[in-house]
């Protein structure tokens, strides 16, 4: 047989990469629900205020700075500008909803 996740000695070091990923994974969702936390505020500021749900020229801005610190970072800007879209996309999405109250 070749499963390896049964039978064999536990690898150290892999523990400790898994560790190191189970942090970063918690940190990020701790930094998304306080982004959400915000833009929820602004979905209920900008459904007040009769604003638009989506701004594209900021959206814009952002994706243009991100992939640029994307690049710095010795991270895919592709993955990055993908990442925020999704990210932005839910939000827009939260503040359609508020909008229609
Ligand atoms: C949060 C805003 O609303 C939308 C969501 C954005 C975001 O999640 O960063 C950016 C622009 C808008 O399309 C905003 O206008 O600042």
């Amino acid at each position: 047989m070749t499963d390896q996740t049964s039978d064999a000695a536990p690898d150290q070091t892999l523990a400790a990469f898994r560790k190191s990923i189970d942090n970063i994974d918690a940190a990020l969702i701790h930094m998304l629900a306080e982004r959400f936390r915000i833009t929820q505020a602004v979905g209920e500021y900008k459904a007040r205020t009769q604003l638009p749900p989506a701004d594209p020229s900021r959206e814009a801005r952002q994706i243009e700075r991100l992939r640029k610190l994307a690049v710095e970072a010795d991270l895919d800007p592709e993955f990055s500008e993908k990442f925020i879209r999704f990210v932005i996309d839910e939000v827009i999405r939260h503040h359609e909803i508020a909008r229609r109250g």
